[in-house]
Order: structure tokens, then sequence, then C-alpha cells
């Protein structure tokens, strides 16, 4: 085997071995997106989450559309049994409100940035919670909402952290196809956040910094 297929994976293409690799439509990304992402609904100001529990769910209530939604390959995200990717937007804190059984909730690791509340018993992530006032996204919470009954939330932007599904065990001679698909949805998949978010947090950095004026 050659030093490329060692790092990469595959047969360099030089063993005339065709394996039948999956077309990018039949890879599998998250149950929301795999049919094809679907739009917001004008006007749509929200609604509620629901954990997985068959009884006395967990129930938030959120009263605003989303934003910077995306399929996220992070280990850290919360991902439907199965599923390669995670599905995670963000909306202001204020908008984000408990309404019933939350003394289930359990923060699952205290010393994230995105500090991750879960069902103690189904193990859903119900919300993701910025505590540290410095962070760029201070304000935002992260929440999933494939977990509403609700539709017209705002679709899926872009594939955030694709390399990491690695960390999670996906072979990475599946890579291509798996970016290949995300394309073929209709948005970029990129290693970290979008580019947006990325100068975001640069910009913040920056202001900190007092390399640009606060
Ligand atoms: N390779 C790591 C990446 C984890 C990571 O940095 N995740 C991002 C995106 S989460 C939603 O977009 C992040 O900002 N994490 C902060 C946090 O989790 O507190 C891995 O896969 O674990
Ligand atoms: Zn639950
Ligand atoms: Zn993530």
């Amino acid at each position: 085997m050659g030093l490329l297929s060692r790092l990469f994976g595959g047969d360099g293409g030089n063993t005339g071995a065709v394996k039948a690799a999956p077309g990018p439509s039949n890879v599998k990304i998250h149950p929301a997106v795999d049919n094809g992402i679907k739009p917001a609904k004008p006007g749509f100001s929200g609604g509620t989450l629901r954990c997985h529990c068959k009884t006395n769910p967990v129930v938030v209530k959120v009263s605003d559309q989303t934003a910077h939604n995306h399929v996220c390959g992070c280990t850290k995200c919360w991902k439907p049994k199965g599923a390669v990717f995670s599905q995670v937007a963000v909306v202001g804190r204020d908008k984000v409100q408990v309404l019933e059984n939350g003394d289930k909730l359990h923060v699952i690791d205290e010393s994230a940035a995105i500090r991750r509340t879960a069902c103690r018993e189904c193990g859903v992530h119900m919300i993701g919670r910025i505590e540290d006032q410095g962070h760029p996204f201070h304000g935002l919470d992260f929440i999933h909402t494939e977990l509403s009954p609700d539709a017209g939330w705002s679709p899926v932007e872009f594939g955030a952290f694709c390399s990491s599904v690695i960390e999670s065990g996906v072979e990475p001679s599946r890579m291509p196809a798996i970016r290949a698909r995300i394309k073929e949805l209709g948005v970029e998949p990129y290693d970290c956040l979008s580019p947006p978010l990325m100068d975001a947090i640069a910009t913040h950095v920056a202001k900190a910094k007092g390399v640009l004026p606060a």
C-alpha cells in the first residue's frame, strides 16, 4: 500500500479493484435533511421543543425564529440515533423558557463553552447555553428544532465541523461522499463554522484585544 493510500485510505486508484461507491444521494446526514432541506415559514415565530420521553417529557418554549441552523459533525452536539450529524441552530437566550419537567435536565459538561443540558432519562439535549460573558456567542442558546412538532423553523444553511465525524468513528474514506451529499443538499460543507460565524468570532477577539475599535 502506498503512502497516499495509508494516509487517506482507498486503493490509491492503482489496483484495478473497483468498489461500488454509494452515490451521494444515498449518504445519510441527518433525518431532518435527508429528504431535502425544508424552507422556513414566513413569519414563523417559534414553538415548543420536547425531549424523547414518552411520559413527562421536558418541554421548552422558544419564542422566536432560529438563526444559523446547521448540520454539525462535532462529537459534542446531540445526534438522533444513527445520524452522522446533529442539526443545531441558535436563538436568543431570552426567548427560551423551560415549560415542563425541567427537573429532569442536567448539564452534561460544565467545562464546555456551550453548556448542554440534557434530559436525564432519554439523553436528548434540550438547551446549549453559553454562560461565559466574554464568549463571542454569549446571549445565544443552541437548540435542536427537530424536537419540535411545529413546522417553519429556519433551514439548515451549512455543514459545520464535517471532518469531526471521523472522531465519532466514521471511516475517513467516506468524507468525499459525505461532503458531496451536503453540497447536493444545496449547502456548503465546512470543517469549522460558516465564514460569517468565523468572521464574527474573529471580530469579537480583535475587539477584545484592542486591534479593532470596540
Ligand atoms: N473536533 C471537535 C470539535 C468540537 C467543537 O469545537 N464544536 C463546536 C461546534 S458545536 C455547534 O456548532 C463548538 O463551538 N463547540 C463548543 C462547545 O462544544 O462547547 C469535536 O468533534 O469534539
Ligand atoms: Zn427525556
Ligand atoms: Zn457541534
